[in-house]
């Protein structure tokens, strides 16, 4: 049996089980092998079918953007519309064929948009070329996940059925678990939230159905089986995401205003130019990045040519972000602004201070 037949073969265990506190631990252990299979199928070595492998596009700017959705929501026309590259639109489904990507100039930062090809359903698993958009999406800093205003509800479900598949997780956080292997000492699992989407025994069971016979857990906030699974897999994406719904142009006040209120929604019309600015602040402040400016000794800070870092970045990247000698030669740096203890004073810090938004930095090599 291949592996898209064992997983079908669960999937349909899983449909026929009754969710109740007696299989709670059945499910468990079947939603642990479903993942493992999941994860196998998705693997370069995997004999079920081609690798899961993203189209061969290099990454550029500060950020990517990735546009999934369905054929003809309308992804080329708002590449087309953002950034000064052109990518072919058509009434037809399946024009875009491969990745096209185009910048977004914002802030000082560069950001890049990656147009993708239409997916359909069962994209994860192979199908056409979905697999390969599924995953370039996980490359990207944050997903648009577009949809058709004109088109039901059912899709988004649809699309997020298909990006959860491949590892990615919408709009969450990694849940709060520290996991680590041991040679020898057995199991130390601790909590220190009282656990009520699953127990100590499911956990205990899907540890040992990964053969982990050895490790410490300790679990500080209240998760389901599903995302203490998704820690033990370890390659899952935690990515920010964006619903993205176009053509408002030919749907009703009422609907506009309803979705719009939705939250992580934007309400767009490439073809009437509607909320098209709005979408890119959303996409700015989705991102989180954090620009930092830098001041040569006795001289202005350069406020033109930020440098752009993700949210939790230090003063290592910063010299990173500027020239690699800059991080091995590096002596002290001073910073101006919201990182600063002694603000509006500059305070002086080593490698490892994060710094904020707006900061000043000064770097002192040897
Ligand atoms: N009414 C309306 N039509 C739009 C809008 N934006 C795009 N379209 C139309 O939708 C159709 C599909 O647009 P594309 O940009 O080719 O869609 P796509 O998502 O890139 O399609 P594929 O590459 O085939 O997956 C075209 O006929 C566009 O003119 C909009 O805001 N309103
Ligand atoms: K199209
Ligand atoms: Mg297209």
């Amino acid at each position: 049996m291949g592996i898209v037949e064992k997983i079908k073969e669960i999937e349909e265990e899983m449909a026929r089980t009754q969710k109740n506190k007696a299989t709670e631990y059945h499910l468990g252990l079947l939603k642990a092998k479903l993942a493992r299979y999941r994860a196998q199928l998705l693997e370069p070595t995997s004999k079920s079918g081609p690798a899961g492998v993203g189209f061969d596009v290099q990454k550029s700017g500060d950020a990517r953007v990735a546009l999934i959705g369905f054929p003809s929501v309308g992804k080329s026309t708002l590449l087309s519309k953002c950034t000064h590259t052109a990518s072919e639109t058509a009434a037809y489904e399946f024009t875009t064929l491969t990745a096209i990507p185009g910048v977004i100039e914002y802030q000082g930062a560069r950001i890049q948009l990656l147009d993708l090809p239409g997916i359909v359903e069962g994209a994860s698993q192979g199908r056409g070329r979905g697999r390969q958009v599924v995953a370039t999406a996980k490359t990207a800093d944050v997903i648009l996940v577009m949809l058709d205003a004109t088109k039901s509800e059912e899709q988004r479900r649809l699309l997020e059925i298909e990006l959860d598949a491949v590892g990615i997780r919408l709009n969450k956080r990694k849940p709060d678990v520290v996991f680590k292997r041991k040679v020898t000492g057995g199991i130390t699992l601790n909590t220190t939230v009282k656990l009520t989407k699953t127990d100590e025994k499911t956990i205990r069971t899907i540890l040992a159905s990964y053969k982990l016979h050895n490790c410490d857990v300790m679990i500080r906030e209240d998760i389901t089986t599903d995302e203490f699974i998704d820690v033990l897999i370890g390659t899952r994406k935690y990515i920010p995401c964006l619903y993205v719904y176009n053509k408002i142009d030919a749907i009703s006040l009422e609907l506009v205003d309803k979705l719009a209120r939705t939250e992580y929604t934007v309400v767009i019309s490439c073809e009437m130019d509607l909320n098209l600015d709005y979408l890119i602040e959303r996409i700015w402040e989705s991102l989180g990045l954090v620009k930092v400016y830098t001041k040569k000794r006795g001289e202005r800070p350069d406020l033109s040519d930020p440098v752009c870092l993700r949210k939790g970045a230090t003063i290592e990247d910063v010299c990173l972000g500027i020239h690699k000698s800059l991080a091995t030669n590096f002596r002290y740096g001073l910073v101006w602004g919201r990182s600063s203890k002694f603000a509006p004073h500059a305070q002086k810090v080593s490698l490892n201070h994060q710094v904020q938004d707006g900061d000043v930095v000064s770097i002192f090599t040897k």
